[in-house]
């Protein structure tokens, strides 16, 4: 049991009504997890209003309310308090509830559209081979240094973050990189949190579902750094257009890394393979396993990082040429037929973009690009057409596929995708609904040489569909359709 008034330090509290609790078991934002004791926070969400369920959760054992509006009908033994704002509530009593762990190690936030999970996972790997302990919150997957955890988003929400961070703060953890997604900072899953630095890689367009425009997808990225304290360092790209927006109000100690502009970290490519690429940084080479132009950013990224935590700028190259891909990011297999498949989580226009430019850039010869990709159901409806064009613009075949349709009909959503496809790349295109299905008849059509592409579903072990979750590995599936290929 935890001391209420303790949990509730630095919210702001408005009105307090009731008798008063002194003691809570646990913080609960879902009537449904309630149980005796806890203090219940009310939010009100996308899909429905926590407010509603303030009867369930008190009936359930609730002890004490956090809400916005104080209810109509109060009950004795209950104490409500009144905030401002819920989710930010919400996120500083999770980090009171678990003593502030962020302070207790060097947190560095990761923000963009693309490329937060690639820079994230490399650090943590990278300071891990530094000798460090080190923690990881990533879309794949939850590290306490050495120790695993599944996740479900990428920023996970503000009890389960604090959760993490005081399990690696008893581990002895030094650095922890956590993604910050959009949806994370605007849901303020973040807030309260103390971090050493933040870095933002890029920003292009996605979730324009949830954000409606684009400045306020950007300004929901910006929060990142308008919140870090002065002694933590915000380290932004300068090729992106929105790379100095970023750094704008930011009370932070402000260092910028770029291929093309001025900049205090800056990287030059000299050799692009598909086995790797040579980039001169500092006026020194680096051969990096990790393929194209965006890698080099991301590659550049870690760089600064790391000279910006205090390691050895001459370690930190050599740490990084030994750095495998993230799984799932540029992932590829080379069958014994010689034709090459390439598993990537392009699910933004910009990322399937800059997948097939880079695709492109490594051909030798006249190999075709064959390229599998659907939409995720349920998200921004509006790169469905982009991504269509992008797809069928930059390969000489494509299969639309489904990716994950959640609640949408898959043919509904590729007809949206075939909606961005120009007259003169309709013979391109086949729509084959079932993924599987669509892998294979990719293998059926290449020939030695050629090249599939498989975009969007990256790392994924699952296809979603309806609320259900069934076992899909995109890898596993091609490795095996071009081992049974009968050419
Ligand atoms: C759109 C969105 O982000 N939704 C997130 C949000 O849920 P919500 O606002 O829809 O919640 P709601 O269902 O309306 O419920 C409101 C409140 O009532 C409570 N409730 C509800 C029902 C009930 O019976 N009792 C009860 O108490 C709920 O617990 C909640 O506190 O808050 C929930 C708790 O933190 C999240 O799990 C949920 O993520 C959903 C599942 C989701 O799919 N999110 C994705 C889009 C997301 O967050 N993605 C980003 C990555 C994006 C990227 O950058 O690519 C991520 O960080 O993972
Ligand atoms: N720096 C970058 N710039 C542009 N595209 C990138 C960059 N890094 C990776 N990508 C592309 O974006 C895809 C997703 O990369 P990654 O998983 O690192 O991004 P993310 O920001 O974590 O995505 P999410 O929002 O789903 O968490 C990669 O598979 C690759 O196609
Ligand atoms: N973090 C992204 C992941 C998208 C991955 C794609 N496979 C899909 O399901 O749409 C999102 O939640 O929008
Ligand atoms: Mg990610």
């Amino acid at each position: 049991m935890k001391s209420l008034k303790d949990i509730l330090y630095g919210v702001g509290l408005k009105a307090v009504t009731g008798t008063t609790a002194k003691l809570v078991n646990q913080i609960c934002f879902d009537s449904r997890t309630v149980s005796i004791d806890d203090v219940f926070v009310a939010i009100s969400g996308t899909q429905s209003n926590g407010h509603d369920y303030i009867g369930k959760a008190i009936a359930s054992g609730a002890n004490a309310i956090v809400c916005e509006q104080m209810p109509a009908d109060l009950i004795n033994e209950v104490t409500y308090l009144e905030v401002e704002d819920s989710k930010k509530a919400l996120a500083i009593m999770a980090s009171n509830f678990y003593e502030n762990p962020s302070k207790n190690l060097k947190l560095i936030g990761v923000t963009g559209t693309n490329g937060k999970t690639t820079v994230s996972t490399l650090l943590y790997q990278l300071f891990k081979k530094a000798g460090f302990k080190v923690g990881l919150l990533s879309t794949i997957r939850i590290m306490v240094d050495e120790k695993e955890y599944d996740t479900k988003h990428t920023t996970p929400d503000a009890l389960s973050i604090n959760y993490y961070l005081s399990l690696m703060s008893e581990e002895g953890v030094e650095y922890c990189f956590m993604e910050a997604s959009s949806h994370g900072i605007d849901q303020k899953r973040t807030e309260g949190l103390v971090f050493a630095g933040a870095i933002f890689t890029n920003l292009s367009h996605d979730h324009l579902d949830y954000h409606k425009t684009f400045a306020d997808y950007r300004d929901a990225k910006k929060a990142l750094f308008d919140y870090l304290p002065k002694t933590a360092f915000a380290l932004s790209n300068m090729d992106d257009k929105n790379g100095l927006v970023m750094l704008q109000n930011t009370k932070a100690r402000k260092f910028t890394y770029a291929l093309k502009s001025y900049a205090d970290y800056r990287a030059q490519i000299l050799e692009n393979q598909f086995s790797g690429q040579l980039l001169k940084i500092d006026n020194n080479e680096l051969w990096t396993k990790l393929i194209g132009n965006f890698n080099a950013y991301n590659v550049l990224a870690i760089y600064a990082t790391a000279d910006l935590l205090g390691l050895d700028k001459i370690e930190t190259l050599k740490l990084l040429s030994e750095l495998e891909n993230v799984s799932g990011r540029f992932q590829y297999y080379i069958s014994k037929n010689r034709i090459t498949a390439i598993v990537d989580y392009a699910h933004t226009p910009d990322a399937l973009k800059n997948v097939l430019e880079t695709i492109s850039a490594l051909r030798t010869g006249n190999e075709n690009v064959i390229t599998v990709v659907g939409c995720g159901g349920d998200r921004d409806k509006s790169k469905r057409p982009v991504m269509g064009h992008i797809a069928t613009s930059l390969s000489n075949k494509v299969i639309f596929t489904s990716d994950n349709p959640r609640t949408e009909q898959p043919g509904v959503i590729i007809s949206e995708m075939e909606a961005g496809v120009e007259p003169q790349n309709s013979a391109k295109v086949l729509a084959i609904e079932n993924r599987k299905q669509a892998i294979k008849t990719a293998c059926q059509l290449a020939d030695a040489q050629d090249i599939i592409l498989l975009a969007g579903k990256g790392h994924e072990t699952y296809q979603e569909t309806n609320g259900n979750r069934t076992d899909f590995d995109d890898f596993k599936i091609i490795k095996q359709a071009l081992e049974d290929l009968k050419k």
